[in-house]
């Protein structure tokens, strides 16, 4: 094994141990103890060929006499009933203990996995915003399926070679104490065909690599696929789609065939070894050593019952190196996700009330660029939400505005300049509970392949159905919720595919004032509806004026008319702020964006 290898081996071990807990004692015991029972099990052939008439006692290393002193010791007669009797109850017990281990393995192997995932999503689920920016979902959807199936039969393959290898040193006991020359003779060709083999083991685990690799790709590629399917429709791209997506699994085809065929092979060439092995072995020991033919019989039956746990022990290794690189592969990106962490926890956060928002939310001098930029999208910002009011902010497209939206939810965190809130500076420790108190409706919205009421729901478990159908009522979306065939139970699709884009905007916007927050941020969030529907939001958000803080981004300058003051972003830089009314009279950006959209 490589170097890294042997330390991914090292954490996997490590792992393994944390997660058990106190249930890895237990199998690790029933292991020697299977082994034991199987070992004491094959000795007893000794009598029971010796007690048929074949082969007499001497040239067994003594094990014959011992058998007999047990059985006296015991006050059993050494006939065939009673050694045909412990010899049934050895191996009956001996099945009952794999059993239960077979089981506790198969627990070990579902506690692992169980909390691989859990400790993976509880990363991903505390890490910063831009983290999820920077990576592919895919590739968290694959590190918690596919690698994380491997990581967990990896586990069984493990505790596999574990038992094996006990089986392997319980068989050798009684095959040392008969003949010890020849057997460490055999042993010592095995260790030399193993080490032949080594080769195709390393060429396993670089195929595992290249696996992980690869199905990365195809997660990435379906995942983009099925967003885009509308509009590879529309392009007519599915054969193109359709290509990309048969390249890689014939990749990854070739790719499980050629470990296959790897596997296939080692099997060949370990076969044919142990076929010579046992040949040579037979022969020496007929020739050379003149076992007698009882002793020979039992080495027989030993090497015969030895041969395929070898062979299971070389394709156990084969899966175990072919695992390790999907564990690799999870670990760094666990750990990416852990230098993401914004917050200790991802459980529950209620602390609305650390930031009641009773006066304002003021960006002071804020400047921010994103990692890949050159220049700033925000440089010197210095604006105010006023507590209650409506504020609204607008621009051209690149201005800064959801740049302004993420950093105002905390998402982001200026590099110069600071925000506060009531007076006190936002810190990144206050991001959770600063976002406890914002609903946020962006213009995508995401919706889940649940009912409306679920939906509605997910942001507040707790909500009677009258209060969804005062939120619906204020979203403008109870007309067409009742019109719905289950009306509340009705299921919207995935991501809301069943409904119109205006119809799923209305519910993300109900479900966002579900939760009665104290600062609303609307981020083109009725780009999608016509004017009727968008004047009866603006309406309903009306009504809610004087309880409720409200930031709108729009680029339909005529959604602003009622907030109480605007500002106007170009280049990352405030230009104009002022009301709808002052604004449109003055000449400047406001007024230009004003006659390209209403030209007349
Ligand atoms: N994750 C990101 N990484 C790098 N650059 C980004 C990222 N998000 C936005 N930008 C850049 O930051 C600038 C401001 O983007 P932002 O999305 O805030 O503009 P906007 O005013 O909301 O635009 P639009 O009206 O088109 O939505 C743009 O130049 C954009 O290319």
């Amino acid at each position: 094994m490589s170097m890294p290898a042997l330390a991914t081996f090292r954490h996997y071990l490590k792992t393994i141990l944390e997660t058990s807990g106190r249930r890895l004692v237990p199998a690790l015991l029933l292991m020697p103890a299977v082994g034991v029972l199987e070992g004491v099990g094959v000795i007893m052939l000794l009598p029971m060929l010796a007690l048929i008439g074949l082969g007499e006692s001497k040239g067994d290393g003594g094990l014959h006499a011992a058998i007999a002193a047990a059985f006296d010791a015991l006050h059993l007669p050494l006939n065939l009933e009673t050694v045909l009797i412990v010899f049934a109850a050895l191996m009956v017990t001996r099945r009952l203990l794999s059993r239960w281990n077979e089981v506790l393995s198969a627990t070990l192997q579902q506690d692992l996995v169980w909390a691989l995932r859990s400790r993976f999503y509880r990363a991903l689920m505390a890490a910063r915003w831009p983290f999820f920016t920077a990576n592919r979902s895919s590739d968290f959807v694959q590190a918690l399926t596919t690698d994380m199936n491997r990581i967990g039969h990896g586990c069984a393959h493990l505790l596999r070679v574990t038992a094996t290898l006990m089986l392997l040193a319980a068989y050798l006991v009684p095959a040392m104490l008969t003949a010890p020359t020849l057997t460490g003779l055999t042993l010592a060709i095995g260790a030399l065909v193993f080490a032949v083999l080594r080769g195709r083991i390393r060429r396993a685990s670089l195929d595992g690599e290249r696996i992980t690799h690869i199905t990365n790709g195809l997660y990435a590629t379906v995942s983009e696929h099925m967003a885009g399917i509308k509009v590879a429709k529309s392009f007519g791209a599915e054969a193109r789609n359709l290509q990309r997506f048969e390249r890689i699994t014939g990749d990854i085809r070739d790719l499980l065939l050629n470990f296959n065929r790897n596997v296939a092979g080692a099997q060949l060439w370990f076969s044919l070894g142990s076929t010579l092995i046992f040949c040579s072995f037979f022969y020496v020991a007929v020739r050379w050593f003149q076992l007698p033919s009882a002793s020979l019989l039992l080495l027989i039956l030993i090497f015969a019952r030895m041969m395929p746990l070898v062979s299971a022990l070389q394709q156990q290794t084969h899966h175990l190196a072919h695992m390790l690189p999907a564990f690799a592969s999870y670990r760094d990106l666990l750990q990416r996700c852990r230098a993401a962490t914004e917050i200790e926890t991802a459980d529950g956060c209620t602390h609305q009330a650390s930031f009641p928002l009773r006066e304002e939310v003021r960006f002071v001098d804020v400047g921010f660029r994103y990692e890949n930029q050159n220049e700033g999208s925000l440089e010197g910002l210095s604006l105010n939400l006023r507590a209650n009011q409506t504020t609204a902010l607008c621009g051209p497209s690149g201005a800064g505005k959801s740049t302004v939206a993420d950093l105002l939810l905390g998402l982001l965190s200026p590099q110069t300049g600071h925000i506060e809130v009531d007076g006190r500076v936002l810190e990144k420790s206050d991001h959770r509970a600063w976002r406890s108190t914002i609903a946020y409706v962006p213009q995508e919205t995401f919706l889940f392949f649940e009912t409306v009421a679920d939906n509605l729901r997910w942001a507040a478990p707790e909500a009677s159905d009258a209060d969804l159908w005062l939120a619906l009522d204020q979203a403008a979306a109870a007309d067409f919720v009742k019109r719905l065939p289950q009306g509340l139970d009705t299921v919207v699709g995935e991501r809301g595919v069943r409904l119109s884009g205006g119809e799923r905007q209305r519910l993300a916007l109900a479900r966002a004032l579900l939760i009665k927050p104290r600062l609303l941020i609307l981020d083109e969030a009725t780009s999608a509806l016509d004017t009727e529907n968008e004047e009866r939001i603006f309406a309903a958000l009306e009504a809610l004026h004087g309880s409720m803080t409200i930031l709108i981004i729009a680029h339909r300058l005529t959604t602003l008319r009622g907030a109480e003051r605007i500002y106007v972003l170009d280049g990352g830089r405030l230009a104009q702020e002022g009301t709808h009314e002052a604004l449109a009279t003055q000449p400047g950006l406001y007024q230009s964006l004003l006659k390209h959209q209403d030209p007349a």
